[in-house]
């Protein structure tokens, strides 16, 4: 038998491939039960950390938490966790083990929640599901939380599973970007897309000399986000409520140093520049210009905007620089206000959001009743990762 020829290689390589943009199909979040309101998070804080010596130092975070917007964040961590695990509590101690025993379980767990009700909405047998990414920057584990996730949702054992490790922020926009490569490369896929993060990792006491730690600890909070891709849809019963049209990452120049994450013995640590909000908004109409003016938008505010809420500093001087309308950035300032900075899984809860709102308040499409919209991550790098989405009909759903 004669070996395939350069035009039969081509023509496998095209069968391969599917037609017509990655869709999302279905999206599911979901939280610890376990929640804190904002404006008791100094108190109990201080007090789980043996820190209620540190008067400035508590004053000054009640400043900062104020400055949040935040209203609630929900946490795995409990006092009674804490108590029974004091070298969490004390600033820097090493603590890498017991941190990685507590999350490891509960982060496929957090996980399996939202990729359910992402599945139950989905409608196809979960037998069809292809490819699994999960993100996470809160354990580093082999066999991983994909791994794990793969036996607790039952899918095929030969589902291609990928797992992103330490991606922090940027890490859900990162994960779409992979799915829609993966769907619009390999026919009849579906991707199941599962960011998680459970802050524990990242739990710090306070210290005076760590503003920018505990800048973080105001921030933080715990949740998973999932998400249903594909391409070439079952339209009997799949729903497409997004079209992911393009997905890049881009690095601001010179910002190397502003956030950065570490994995240390006593857990991950980062530095957060005080500058950070000022960094990504001069630079991020460099962004938005390169993504969507080869669409023939320049207009800012046509767009629906899925926008990480890093922090409100982030979202403020965003809004002011581009000119964006109050009511733009509705959804992110939402799921800060309720959830806090669910690092990679907030972009998922964003857009879920987003949706939720377009239905509810009679919407013609899902992205707020605009057509086109962008999504945007911010992690270490600093990298942006931008998507940019089409919505779609409210009433084909
Ligand atoms: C994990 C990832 O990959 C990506 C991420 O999302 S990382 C997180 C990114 N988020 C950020 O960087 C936070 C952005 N910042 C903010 O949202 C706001 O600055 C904030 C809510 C934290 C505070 O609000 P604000 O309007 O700046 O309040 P402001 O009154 O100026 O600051 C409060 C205090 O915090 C201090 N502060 C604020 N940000 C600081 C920082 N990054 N480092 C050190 N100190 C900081 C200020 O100096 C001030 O101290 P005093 O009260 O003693 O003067």
């Amino acid at each position: 038998m004669s070996l395939p020829t350069l035009v039969e290689r081509e023509n496998i390589q095209d069968m391969q491939r599917a037609e017509g943009l990655a869709t999302i199909l279905a999206i599911g979040t979901a939280v610890p039960p376990n929640y804190i309101f904002q404006t008791h998070y100094p108190d109990y804080y201080f007090r789980v950390t043996n820190s209620e010596h540190m008067v400035d130092l508590k004053d000054k975070f009640k400043r900062i938490c104020d400055r949040t917007l935040i209203k609630k964040r929900h946490f795995f961590l409990t006092e009674d966790i804490l108590k029974e695990n004091p070298n969490m509590c004390e600033y820097m101690a090493p603590s890498l083990n017991t941190r990685h025993d507590l999350v490891l379980n509960e982060l496929p767990k957090l996980g399996k929640e939202a990729a359910t009700k992402a599945i139950t909405e989905w409608g196809l047998p979960i037998s069809k599901i292809t490819h699994l990414i999960f993100c996470t920057t809160t354990c580093i584990d082999m066999p991983g939380a994909d791994y794990h996730l793969t036996n607790l949702l039952g899918l095929s054992p030969s589902v291609k599973r990928f797992m992103m490790f330490h991606q922090a922020c940027s890490g859900g926009g990162m994960a779409l970007r992979l799915a829609k490569d993966l769907c619009e490369n390999n026919k009849g896929s579906r991707v199941l897309v599962v960011c998680a993060e459970i802050s524990a990792a990242y739990f710090h006491a306070p210290n005076e000399n760590d503003i920018d730690s505990l800048v973080g600890q105001s921030l933080f909070g715990d949740g998973a986000g999932a998400i249903i891709v594909g391409s070439e849809l079952d339209v009997l019963i799949e729903h497409p409520l997004f079209e992911i049209v393009t997905a890049t990452q881009s690095i601001i120049p010179n910002t190397e140093n502003a956030l950065t994450i570490h994995l240390r013995e006593a857990g991950v640590t980062f530095n957060l520049h005080k500058d950070i909000p000022k960094m990504i908004s001069e630079n991020i109409e460099d962004v938005l210009v390169d993504a969507v003016s080869p669409f023939g938008i320049s207009d800012w505010n046509s767009l629906f905007w899925v926008v990480h809420p890093g922090g409100r500093a982030i979202l403020d001087r965003l809004e002011v620089k581009v000119r964006l309308g109050e009511e733009k950035l509705r959804a992110s300032r939402h799921v800060l206000s309720e959830y806090g900075n669910l690092a990679s899984a907030s972009v998922l809860f964003v857009i879920e959001e987003m949706r939720k709102t377009s239905i509810q308040e009679g919407k013609k499409s899902t992205g707020e009743g605009l057509d086109w919209g962008v999504l945007l991550g911010f992690g270490p790098g600093l990298t942006v990762e931008t998507v940019v989405l089409c919505s779609l009909p409210v009433s084909a759903l």
